[in-house]
């Protein structure tokens, strides 16, 4: 618990230290601690927990708002410099709303984890609240009807614990998806085009022959597979021992 009777405030920090947000780093900042208490108290960080981290503090109200709770340990990750008069009046930190910039590798990185149970997730209820900016949310819930339908969409709704639908290594699965949405202005018949310029001709009539039971429309273009579809792909290549080109 912080004293904030002792602590100058959040806005004048802002004033003293000229701290302008900087797009080059996705900066944006929430003043209005209603704002930032509501966002803790949704993410249900409670004064028993070990340990609490916040990547991009920034001037650190939403830090406060954490430390409000009563956490004992936090650890606050900021990159900018300028920020650390104003976060060392806090001597603790927080977890919430990410940079924007580092969010989607990040996410991936993350679900990665905790599809894998590795690190952190080895441990039983670990709770993360993550804040995004809304066209990265917009584009983790995306649909295959969506326009916004991406990369982190697919990876993302497959790696959910609520709705899982992988059934293959996530490392092989990421890998398929990075290649077609690198690809994504390309039909699927073009991009299959050019990975079997990239395979063997005995891996080529592999493909063709399972390709076809798949019964893809070629003409579409990759964000309107599904996770499911892009899945049974991904089995393809593993099950007829088909190395997927880089
Ligand atoms: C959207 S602002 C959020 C600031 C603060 N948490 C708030 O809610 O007002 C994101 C913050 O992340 C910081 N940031 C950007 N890239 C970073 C990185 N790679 N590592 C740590 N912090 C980073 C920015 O400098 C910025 O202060």
């Amino acid at each position: 618990m912080i004293s904030n009777k002792s602590l100058l405030s959040v806005r004048d920090l802002v004033k003293i230290y000229k701290l302008s947000a900087k797009s080059q780093l996705s900066q944006n900042f929430i003043l209005d601690k209603n704002v930032t208490d509501k966002i803790v108290k949704s993410s249900q960080i409670d004064s028993n927990d070990l340990l609490v981290v916040e990547v991009g503090a920034g001037p650190g109200l939403l830090t406060r708002s954490i430390l409000d709770t009563g956490i004992t340990n936090m650890i606050a990750v900021e990159k900018d410099k300028r920020f650390l008069p104003a976060l060392m009046q806090l001597s603790e930190a927080s977890r919430g709303n990410l940079p924007f910039n580092v969010a989607s590798p990040l996410l991936i990185q993350w679900m990665k984890m905790l599809y894998k149970r590795e690190g952190i997730f080895k441990f039983p209820n670990v709770i993360m609240t993550l804040m995004f900016q809304k066209e990265v949310g917009d584009r983790i819930a995306a649909s295959v009807k969506d326009p916004e339908r991406s990369r982190i969409s697919v990876l993302v709704q497959s790696l959910s614990l609520s709705k899982p639908v992988l059934n293959v290594p996530v490392d092989n699965f990421e890998e398929v998806v990075r290649y077609f949405y690198g690809r994504r202005r390309k039909t699927l018949r073009s991009i299959f085009k050019t990975i079997k310029s990239r395979i063997s001709p005995t891996e080529q009539g592999l493909l063709d022959y399972n390709l076809e039971k798949l019964e893809w429309d070629l003409t579409l273009r990759p964000e309107k597979i599904s996770s499911e579809e892009f899945c049974k792909l991904t089995k393809i290549f593993i099950e007829n021992s088909i190395k997927f080109p880089t």
